[in-house]
């Protein structure tokens, strides 16, 4: 279990982490997702001990490690936590074995007994018999296997993990994902993962944490965040294609205006909002219809057995995804339907409104 209370840092006057909290219980796997400098790292550093907070406190099955009204923070080495980089940092002069051998070397496990447990990492990350090579004599996804290898050796009850599969190419991430998964649930430990990467954090996290400018935005499990976006950064951030925001204003008579058209709409409206509509809730035509906006087309492509097309309009950009659509080419007109009600309302802050 991880308990993470008003953790806040600060790098002098700058706030990188903003008073966030969450908790989590035994064996989940929480993802740290958000754009770059949202502060994802400076959490998982913390929570790894090699950064002190600034303020409130992280709890290990509620054990405090840090705190940061105190100013201590239980050293690495102690708190029970292991964590894997994005760069592999294995030792260039040590073999396999010997790299997933020190840290049990380190916390003097009788010679036995490590052989043994080098043996079994080893096996569980399908690598046993690379044991005799060294670092540069294996393939990038086998460097990150050692590296994990080495990791959980020492059976740690928390696995840290910094975007660890951005260095390797599309299908080994793909693969190394479910990889991920297994060697977790084995272990029975509980992790945090950061990326950047919203396609990873929605299909390897139990719990995930949409974090912007240093704040969660919204944490809950995967399938909560696509289905009720609690602010409009998350409606866009998630799902695949992720959601449709457009800017709307009151033009009177229950209609809407947003891009320079008049729509009729099935909501009431007194300010300017931003409408959320779901990419699979549009529909597209090469004809402009009674709810429809032209846009010029910029790409179609393939997604599951549909077809996924974008439009754009200055600043607006609208994606849906349809059963079947025409053939567009570049500077086509696409009309793309609208719905009378959006999926959500949210403040041009971003705050839920309907
Ligand atoms: N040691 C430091 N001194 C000053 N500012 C820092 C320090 N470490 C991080 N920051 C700042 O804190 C903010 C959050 O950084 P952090 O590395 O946590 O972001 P991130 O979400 O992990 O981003 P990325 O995906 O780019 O790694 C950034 O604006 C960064 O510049």
């Amino acid at each position: 279990m991880i308990t993470i209370s008003n953790l806040t840092k600060s790098f002098g006057t700058f706030d990188a982490v903003k008073s966030v909290s969450l908790s989590v219980p035994k064996g989940a796997f929480l993802v740290l997702v958000g754009p770059s400098g949202c502060g994802k790292s400076t959490i998982l550093r913390m929570l790894a001990g090699l950064e002190k907070p600034t303020g409130g406190t992280i709890a290990f099955n509620d054990k405090t490690v840090s705190d940061g009204e105190r100013g201590w923070t239980i050293e690495p080495s102690q708190r029970d936590a292991g964590l894997v980089f994005q760069s592999y940092a294995l030792w260039p002069h040590m073999t396999v074995s010997g790299n997933v051998e020190w840290p049990l070397k380190v916390a003097r496990m009788p010679s036995a007994e490590r052989k043994a447990r080098v043996h079994e990492v080893l096996t569980l990350l399908d690598i046993e018999t690379l044991g005799a090579r060294y670092p540069s004599e294996i393939s990038g996804g086998q460097q990150q296997r050692v590296a994990i290898a080495r990791m959980i050796a020492p059976k740690p009850g928390i696995l840290l993990f910094d975007e660890p599969l951005s260095n390797l190419d599309a299908k080994l991430r793909i693969e190394m994902r479910t990889e991920l998964l297994r060697v977790h649930r084995a272990t029975g430990a509980t992790s945090v993962y950061v990326t950047h990467d919203q396609v990873e954090a929605m299909t390897m996290a139990s719990h995930v944490a949409v974090l912007k400018d240093g704040r969660i935005e919204q944490f809950g499990a995967p399938g909560d965040l696509v289905a009720a976006p609690r602010t409009a950064f998350v409606a866009t951030f998630v799902g695949t294609p992720p959601a449709n925001l457009i800017v709307v204003e009151p033009a009177g008579d229950g209609r809407i205006a947003f891009a320079g058209e008049v729509l009729p709409a099935g909501f009431a409206l007194d300010r300017p909002a931003q409408a959320m509509f779901r990419p699979e809730n549009l529909g597209v035509s090469d004809r402009p219809g009674a709810r429809t906006i032209a846009l010029e087309f910029a790409e179609a492509s393939p997604v599951a057995g549909r077809v996924m097309i974008t439009g754009t309009r200055g600043d607006l950009r609208l994606t849906a995804v349809v059963n079947d659509a025409p053939k567009f080419a570049p500077g086509d007109s696409v009309h793309f339907a609208i719905p009378e009600t959006p999926a959500a309302l949210y403040a041009p802050g971003g705050e839920l409104l309907a």
